[in-house]
């Protein structure tokens, strides 16, 4: 397998035959944190999708630690954060994360989940009662119970307070740091200027950025 765990050549996707990305290459390397910056509708979702193997290709490819996402041989190790999570009401912190780590293959166990995210402190408290960082940190714990190396988060710091959103960017450099490959859709420059390599999103084509030329965060 190349080093490059996500592999996205001249990717042309949409909606009902729509185009909204359009002939977008890119590559994320292992252990890296890859930004696709871009405005209002400007197409990252739909990109995200269809890395998260939700939504099929209209034309080119998207390979992630070289599989096909939308037909993979086999379940790959890749954890998604969309922008609404969905958690049952009333449960703590430890039983949202048991809860999934029971629908979920060989889990990690809760308190290393917890540990990664830094919720360990947090186990007994209803969900409902964590602050917005503190949900942020429970939807990346769950997208790590089932053991992923790759992570796609769409907008991970929005609506967070800054110091909030500086506390998550740590941790997804944390998690950068210990292998996992993050690709992630921002509307926010300094979230951007995080990450290693930035990808910017105009109207569905990356303009800069691209797989030979990617900037690097200063
Ligand atoms: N389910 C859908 N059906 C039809 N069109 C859609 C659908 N989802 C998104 N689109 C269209 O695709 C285009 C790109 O939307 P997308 O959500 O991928 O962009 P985005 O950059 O994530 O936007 P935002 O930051 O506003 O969420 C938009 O024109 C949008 O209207």
């Amino acid at each position: 397998m190349s080093d490059h765990v996500i592999e996205v050549r001249e990717l042309t996707a949409g909606h009902g035959g729509v185009e909204t990305v359009r002939g977008v290459s890119f590559t994320v390397a292992r252990g890296t944190v890859y930004a696709l910056l871009g405005g209002y509708r400007s197409g990252k979702t739909t990109l995200l999708e269809t890395v998260a193997g939700c939504r099929r290709p209209m034309s080119g490819t998207v390979r992630v630690m070289g599989a096909d996402p939308y037909a993979p041989s086999e379940r790959l190790p890749v954890g998604t954060v969309w922008r609404e999570g969905g958690l049952f009401p009333g449960l703590t912190v430890a039983e949202v994360v048991d809860a999934w780590r029971r629908w979920t293959v060989n889990p990690l166990d809760r308190d290393e989940v917890l540990g990664l995210v830094g919720l360990d402190r947090r186990a007994g408290t209803r969900f409902e009662r964590l602050g917005p960082a503190g949900l942020r940190r429970l939807d990346l714990a769950l997208a790590l119970v089932g053991r992923a190396e790759v992570l796609l988060l769409d907008e991970p710091t929005a609506g967070l307070p800054a110091t909030d959103a500086h506390a998550i960017r740590g941790l997804l450099r944390d998690l950068a740091g210990a292998g996992v490959t993050i690709l992630l859709a921002t509307r926010d420059l300094d979230e951007a200027c995080a990450a290693d390599r930035v990808g910017v999103l105009e109207e569905g084509r990356l303009t800069i950025g691209r797989a030979s030329g990617s900037l690097r965060a200063a």
